[in-house]
C-alpha cells in the first residue's frame, strides 16, 4: 500500500545561498523545494547534474552504476555527481500477511551500509546524501530550471522496483532521464546466450549454469573509484552531510501510525555470525572465508552445515545489500587457488554465486508469476490458510525439532542456513500445506540476507510451483543426516536439551519414563508433533513428486550432488517482469 503523501525527511542541506533550515531526520519533515538545491546548481558551471542513486549496490568496487558515474565526469559530459540514498518509506510498511516489510536485523544492516558507504564516498572526496523519502521525492527536489538531470542507478528486475524506476523517470519529466545500469550478477545479462526478455531461459538450474559456463565468461570487477572521481557540487555545505539515522529506531518516523516499531534487534550469544553492514566488513569477511582461514577448501564438505560461522561463506546479506559483488568473490576466488590450488570446494561457491544468477535471471523472465499463489506454473494447489498452523510454523513451536530449531535461529537472528530454509519450506508447504507466500513474507521481514529473487524464487521452487522438481524432504531424515548429535537442535530447543540423539529428532516417540528422565513432557513441555498432509506417518519423504523429472527448481543441497535436465513447461514462456502485472494493491508482491 503506498501511502500519497510521504513525508520526505532530508537529512542535508545545501548553502550557501539557501536559508538555512535546521536538517535531520527528526527536524526537517518537508519535501525539498527547489529552492533547497537552488545552491547546487548556480555553482555547478554545467548544464548536466548526475544523481547517482545507489539501491541494492552499497559499494565503491566493481559498482556499475558509480562507474558510468565516473565515466561520465571523466569525459566531460558532466561535473559534479550527487550521490543519493533513499530510507524509502514503502518499505517500512505493514505487509498484507500482517509482518514489516523489513524487520529490525535487515534495518540494522542496512544502516550500517548506508554508514560505511557514506565513509567510503568521503574517503574518495565525495559523500553522501542520505534522504528519509521515496527516490521520486528526493529527485524531484534536486532538479533545477535550465540543468538536465541524468540520474544513474543500477537497474532492477520485480514490480515494486520498476514502479519505483517508473516514478522517478515519471519526476524527471523532459527535464532529465534515468540512465539505468545492469549490475549485481556474476554474468553480463547482455552476454548471456539467451533472448535478452529471457524467454528461452531454461526453468531449471543445470541447463542454465552449463550454458553460462560453457560460454560465457565472468568480467573482472571493475576497481575502486579513485579519489576525486565523483566531485561534489562546490557549494555544498559538507557540515550538512553530518545527519544520517544513527539507529535502527530513527527509521521509525518511516513506519506509518500504529504499526509496530522498529528497535535495535539485541545479539543473541547463538547467532552464527554477528553480521556488520557494509562494503569494509564485506571484504573482511572475503578475506576471513579466503585468506585467514582457507575455509574456502573445504565448503563443500561443510556447506550444509547448520552450527557455526564458517560452514557456508555467510557472504548472503552482503551481496544482498550489494556491499560486495558476486564478481569480487568469483576473482578473488580464482587468486587464492593461484595459490592454494584449486579442489570442488572452491569451485563450490561460484557454483552457488550461479544459482543467485539463475534466480536473477528466471524473476526477468517470470515477472510477477514469483510471486502468484499458483506460481510460475499456475498449478493449483488447495493452500491451507490454518493461522494457528502457520503462527506454530513462525515461532519454531511446530513438535518437529530441526523445524523448530531454524524457525527460533531465524527469528532471534535474522539467519538461518540453507539446509534449514530448505527444510522449514518443506515443511510448511509440502507436509502442513500452508499457503507458501505467507512463509516467503515471514522470510521477507526477518532475513538480514532477503533478496527478492532468492527469496522468492527459492520459495516459489520449494512450494513446488515452477514445474520442477520437488524436494519433499523428510525432516527426521534430514536432522541425522545433518545434524548427527542433535547439537543444532540442542542449541535453539532448550527444552530438548537433555534429550540424546537421535531420540531428540522424534521426542513424540519417548515413553513416559524417558520423558521424566530427560526433563520433558512432550505435549507440555515441547508440543506434540502436527499430522503431515502428505504422509501421516513421518514427514516428508526426501523424494521428489514429479514423476521422475531430474530437473531442478528449486535449490537441495542432495548428497548425491546435484543433477538437472530436462526442459519442462506447459505454460507461456513469454513474460518479461511487465508482464505479468498483479492487481492487488500496488506495493504488493501477490497475485
Ligand atoms: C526458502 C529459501 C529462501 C531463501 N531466501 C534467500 C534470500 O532471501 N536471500 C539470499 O541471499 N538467499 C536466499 N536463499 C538461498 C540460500 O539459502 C542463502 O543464500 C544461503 O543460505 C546464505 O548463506 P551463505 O551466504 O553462507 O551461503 P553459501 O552456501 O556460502 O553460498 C554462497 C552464496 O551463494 C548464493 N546462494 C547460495 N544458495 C543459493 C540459492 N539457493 N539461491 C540463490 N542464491 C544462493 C548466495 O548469494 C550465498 O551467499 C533462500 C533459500 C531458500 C530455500
Amino acid at each position: 500500500m503506498i501511502r500519497s503523501s510521504i513525508r520526505l525527511h532530508l537529512l542535508v542541506a545545501i548553502s550557501p545561498g539557501l536559508k538555512r533550515v535546521p536538517v535531520g531526520p527528526f527536524v526537517l519533515r518537508q519535501k525539498p523545494t527547489k529552492r533547497h538545491f537552488s545552491a547546487i546548481s548556480a555553482t555547478m558551471g554545467v548544464d548536466q547534474r548526475l544523481v547517482l542513486w545507489f539501491r541494492n549496490d552499497l559499494r565503491l568496487t566493481d559498482n556499475a552504476a558509480l562507474q558510468t558515474a565516473a565515466s561520465m565526469i571523466r569525459d566531460n559530459q558532466a561535473a559534479e555527481v550527487v550521490p543519493l540514498y533513499c530510507f524509502d518509506p514503502r518499505q517500512y510498511i505493514t505487509t498484507p500477511h500482517g509482518n514489516p516489510k523489513t524487520g529490525g536485523f535487515r534495518a540494522q544492516f542496512l544502516l550500517e551500509s548506508v554508514q560505511d558507504l557514506k565513509q567510503s564516498l568521503r574517503h574518495i572526496g565525495s559523500d553522501l546524501m542520505v534522504c528519509m523519502g521515496t527516490p521520486e521525492e528526493a529527485v524531484q527536489g534536486l532538479m533545477q530550471e535550465g540543468v538536465r538531470t541524468t540520474v544513474i542507478a543500477h537497474a532492477e528486475i520485480t514490480k515494486e522496483e520498476l514502479d519505483v524506476e517508473k516514478g522517478v523517470k515519471r519526476a524527471l519529466g523532459d527535464k532529465g532521464r534515468l540512465h539505468l545500469v545492469w549490475g549485481n550478477t556474476l554474468y553480463e545479462k547482455d552476454e548471456l546466450p539467451l533472448q535478452p526478455d529471457m524467454s528461452d531461459l531454461s526453468d531449471v538450474f543445470t541447463p542454465f549454469r552449463n550454458k553460462v559456463e560453457q560460454k560465457c565468461q565472468i568480467p573482472r570487477p571493475a576497481p575502486k573509484p579513485q579519489q576525486g572521481a565523483l566531485p561534489l557540487p562546490s557549494s555544498l555545505d559538507k557540515s550538512s552531510l553530518d545527519r544520517q539515522p544513527s539507529r535502527v529506531e530513527d527509521l521509525n518516523s518511516l513506519v506509518p501510525e500504529g504499526a509496530p516499531k522498529l528497535s535495535t534487534p539485541s545479539p543473541d550469544p547463538n547467532a552464527a555470525i554477528a553480521f556488520k553492514g557494509g562494503e569494509t566488513a564485506a571484504l573482511q569477511r572475503l578475506k576471513h572465508y579466503l585468506w585467514d582461514t582457507g575455509c574456502i577448501s573445504d565448503y563443500f564438505n561443510t556447506r550444509n552445515g547448520m552450527l557455526g560461522p564458517d560452514y557456508s561463506t555467510k557472504f548472503s546479506p552482503w551481496l544482498a545489500h550489494g556491499c560486495i559483488s558476486p564478481r569480487t568473490i568469483h576473482h578473488e576466488t580464482k587468486r587464492y587457488e593461484e595459490q592454494h590450488g584449486s579442489n570442488k570446494s572452491t569451485y563450490w561457491v561460484t557454483f552457488e554465486l550461479i544459482w543467485r544468477d539463475f534466480f536473477r535471471f528466471f524473476t526477468l523472465k517470470h515477472g510477477s508469476r514469483i510471486f502468484y499463489k499458483h506460481g510460475v506454473s499456475g498449478k493449483r494447489m488447495p493452500w491451507s490458510h490454518d493461522e494457528q498452523a502457520f503462527e506454530r510454523w513462525r515461532l519454531g513451536k511446530t513438535g518437529m525439532p530441526l523445524v523448530d530449531a531454524n524457525m527460533r535461529e531465524l527469528k532471534q537472528t535474522g539467519f538461518m542456513s540453507n539446509r534449514g530454509r530448505q527444510n522449514v519450506a518443506s515443511f510448511l508447504t509440502l507436509d502442513l500445506g500452508l499457503d507458501w507466500r505467507k512463509g516467503a513474507d515471514w522470510f521477507e521481514s526477518v532475513l538480514v540476507d532477503y533478496d527478492v529473487c532468492s527469496n522468492w524464487g527459492n520459495w516459489v521452487a520449494a512450494a513446488g510451483l515452477t514445474g520442477g522438481r520437488v524436494n519433499h524432504f523428510n525432516i527426521t531424515k534430514q536432522s541425522k543426516d545433518y545434524d548427527e548429535r542433535g547439537e543444532y537442535i540442542k542449541t535453539w530447543v532448550p527444552e530438548l536439551a537433555q534429550i540424546p540423539a537421535p531420540s531428540v529428532f522424534e521426542p513424540w516417540r519417548l515413553s513416559r519414563e524417558d520423558q521424566q528422565k530427560y526433563g520433558v513432557q512432550i505435549g507440555v513441555d515441547y508440543p506434540e508433533p502436527p499430522k503431515s498432509r502428505y504422509n501421516t506417518e513421518g514427514f516428508g519423504r526426501d523424494d521428489n513428486r514429479d514423476g521422475g523429472r531430474r530437473g531442478r527448481g528449486g535449490h537441495g543441497r542432495g548428497r548425491a550432488g546435484r543433477s538437472g535436465g530436462g526442459k519442462h513447461g506447459n505454460y507461456s514462456r513469454h513474460g518479461g517482469a511487465n508482464k505479468h502485472k498483479k492487481t492487488a494493491s500496488e506495493f504488493e508482491r501477490f497475485g
